[in-house]
């Protein structure tokens, strides 16, 4: 089970729980009832019978308890246990009904408290099973008191509530049925805009990627840079520095001009490939526009900062290109600063400029740093 599951299960469980607490002020009010009734003489039964209620209540919904806090529950096939809870719950109810006399038939309505737990979590049919064994429990209860005679009862009455019994209980699958298809209704709507929600997420992230990323070398564009060495500048502290480069490839027109522009295409994609395997995770390599390319390295010194652009040069003045002839090598020249706390950064990129600017003058494939770097 994963972690979601798991999570899914906890929730499910928690619920569980409340329900059954829920249940169990129901038969708070039972043992009220049970209470008053003993107290104002109508209970038949003797006083151990009195208190058996209150013990039977007890071992039964304590078993459940624990039942639920262990898990137990969730290796039954409803692990709500809502049938289990609801006959038990019946049972201990006829019990009752069966030594409270003439006031059975106020009391008899508890069926109805007890079922309305089922309505809208069971299919119609179980409802319908356990609607039934309410009516025979109280069917039977009243061919014994006709045997046995426990209280005086005329039997049209006896067979009048239990008629009205099975109405409330018939009348509670319509209301069942309403509120499970109101439910189902709700739940359909809430998954269509979970859905709608997941491909307005995915929209929205591949926009996001869109608008920062550069479609040919899918390396992150301009404006995704900027952005990011801002950021990045301002969580610098005092002595960190950032390493900056700006790199463009020598030549470049004429690669396009003598072997095509889709060759042109196929070296700014490799050398994409090369810059990026020659830096750590958290370097920035970007495409800054046409042929031009922009690194930002964390935590770096000029030294550092002019090893790596090195290693890019060098890796790309070696490189075989398949789309290029045998022998056709491409290289670069980098202009290289570094980038101090609070500094200006379209300021440190002029800088950078202005070092490619030397590297060309000098005679392209080097790497050149701005002299400020020094300092
Ligand atoms: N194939 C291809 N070419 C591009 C792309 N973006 C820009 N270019 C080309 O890159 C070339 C850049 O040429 P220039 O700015 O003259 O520079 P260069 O030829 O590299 O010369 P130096 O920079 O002075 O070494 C232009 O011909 C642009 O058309 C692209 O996405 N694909």
């Amino acid at each position: 089970m994963n972690d979601s599951e798991r999570k899914q299960q906890d929730r499910f469980q928690a619920l569980r729980l409340q329900r059954f607490y829920l249940a169990q002020s129901t038969y708070m009010i039972a043992y009220v009832v049970i209470a008053v009734t003993w107290a104002t003489g109508h209970y038949l039964g003797s006083n151990a019978m009195a208190l058996s209620h209150y013990a039977l209540g007890f071992i039964t919904q304590f078993t459940f308890f624990l039942i639920f806090k262990t898990g137990l529950n969730l290796r039954f096939r409803d692990p709500s246990l809502t049938s289990p809870q609801i006959i038990v719950a019946l049972l201990l109810q006829t019990y009752l009904l069966a030594l409270v006399g003439e006031i059975r038939g106020t009391i008899m309505v508890a069926y109805c408290l007890i079922l309305l737990f089922g309505v809208f979590q069971m299919s119609r049919t179980a409802y319908l099973i356990h609607a039934a064994l309410a009516l025979v429990c109280y069917a039977s209860l009243i061919v014994i008191n006709q045997y046995l005679g426990i209280y005086p009862q005329s039997l049209t009455v006896a067979l009048l509530e239990w008629f009205i019994l099975a109405c409330f209980l018939l009348w509670l699958i319509i209301l069942g049925s309403y509120i499970r298809a109101l439910r189902e209704r709700l739940q359909q709507r809430h998954s269509t805009l979970q859905q709608h929600q997941q491909t307005l997420r995915s929209m929205m992230d591949q926009l996001q990627n869109l608008a920062t990323t550069d479609a040919l070398t899918d390396l992150p564009n301009r404006r995704y840079f900027i952005e990011e060495a801002q950021r990045r500048n301002t969580l610098l502290s005092r002595g960190q520095t950032l390493g900056l480069a700006l790199i463009d490839l020598d030549h470049f027109k004429r690669i396009n001009d003598l072997y095509g522009h889709a060759a042109g295409d196929q070296v700014l994609q490799e050398f994409a490939r090369i810059a990026r395997s020659n830096l750590r995770g958290n370097d920035i390599v970007a495409r800054f526009g046409g042929e031009e390319f922009v690194l930002l390295l964390d935590n770096c010194d000029l030294a550092t900062l002019h090893h790596c652009v090195e290693r890019i040069r060098q890796g790309l003045a070696t490189h075989p290109f398949s789309a290029l002839p045998e022998g056709v090598r491409c290289t670069m020249s980098a202009g290289i600063c570094l980038i101090h706390p609070e500094d200006d950064l379209e300021w440190r990129i002029s800088q950078a400029d202005e070092a490619l600017y030397q590297a060309k003058a000098e005679g392209r494939n080097r790497t050149c740093a701005h002299e400020q770097a020094y300092a």
